[in-house]
């Protein structure tokens, strides 16, 4: 049976065979050499202070469907920044999330901390192509590819500059995530085969990272306590989507996840 991962990375490979005909790797290869340098995506999340915010675009999933229009998404990734967050993830896979490279193009276009292209990656192309719409952070499924694979794209991704996040839901992912020296782990609490949230597999699973990474809860957080509880579980920094797209404010609701006022 085909798990939900295995279904959406099917029509990510699609709809990348559609965009490698019309622009050839050498040329997307080309514009990503053009591109300006990828900003420190890890100095921001290691910065001194409160827990990192990673604030993120994000118009449906396939585990809730719509969550907002976003008709501009630089005015809200503008807001993020504003309200304090350390990177701004955008996806940007169209069939299942609604994102879109231009979505990507707008975001980087409207901030100065780093951004994040939050896809599924399955091929050097999609780096290439990531660095050439002006990423500085990629994400890495671990459950989304194999050893090689895996050390190849987290290479390639420190090559071009940008910093990988690897994403691991069990410790055997979690172990590989740390045998690679990935230097910026996610633990999603979402699994992405079932699509189900559990957030006590971060506390289950950060004493696998070494201190020296970046340990990056994703995924459930529903306010400042979801994120309180991460950071007691040793939480460096959350990856927000759902919260920040259907709530209040959202420069104001980036604040309240940092620590901040609590409205
Ligand atoms: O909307 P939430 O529950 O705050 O989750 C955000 C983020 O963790 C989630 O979008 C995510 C984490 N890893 C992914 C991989 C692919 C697509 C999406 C994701």
């Amino acid at each position: 049976m085909p798990t939900v991962l295995d279904d959406i990375i099917s029509g990510v490979r699609e709809d990348l065979d559609v965009r490698q005909r019309a622009l050839p790797f050498s040329a997307v290869q080309q514009l990503a050499t053009d591109a300006p340098a990828a900003r420190d995506a890890r100095a921001a999340l290691t910065a001194p202070g409160a827990v990192k915010v990673i604030a993120e675009v994000k118009r449906k999933s396939p585990s809730k469907g719509e969550l907002a229009t976003i008709p501009d998404p630089a005015e809200l990734a503008a807001a993020y920044a504003a309200g304090g967050a350390s990177v701004i993830s955008v996806l940007t896979e169209e069939r299942r999330f609604g994102g879109s490279l231009a979505d990507l193009d707008a975001v980087r276009a409207a901030v100065d901390v780093p951004v994040l292209r939050k896809d599924f990656m399955v091929s050097e192309y999609q780096l290439w192509e990531a660095r050439a719409h002006g990423a500085d952070v990629i994400l890495l499924i671990v459950a989304a590819l194999d050893d090689p694979q895996l050390r190849d794209l987290h290479q390639l991704a420190g090559e071009l500059g940008m910093t990988a996040l690897v994403e691991a839901h069990d410790e055997a992912e979690t172990d590989r995530a740390v045998d690679l020296g990935a230097q910026v782990i996610g633990i999603n609490a979402r699994n992405l085969k079932t699509l189900e949230v559990d957030r006590a597999v971060f506390a289950r699973l950060a004493p696998r990272v070494p201190e020296t990474a970046v340990r990056v809860a994703e995924s459930g957080v529903r306010g400042r306590d979801d994120v309180a509880d991460y950071v007691a579980s040793g939480a460096d920094a959350v990856l927000v989507g759902e919260a920040l797209v259907t709530g209040g404010d959202p420069r104001e609701a980036v604040g309240v996840l940092r620590g901040g006022a609590t409205a």
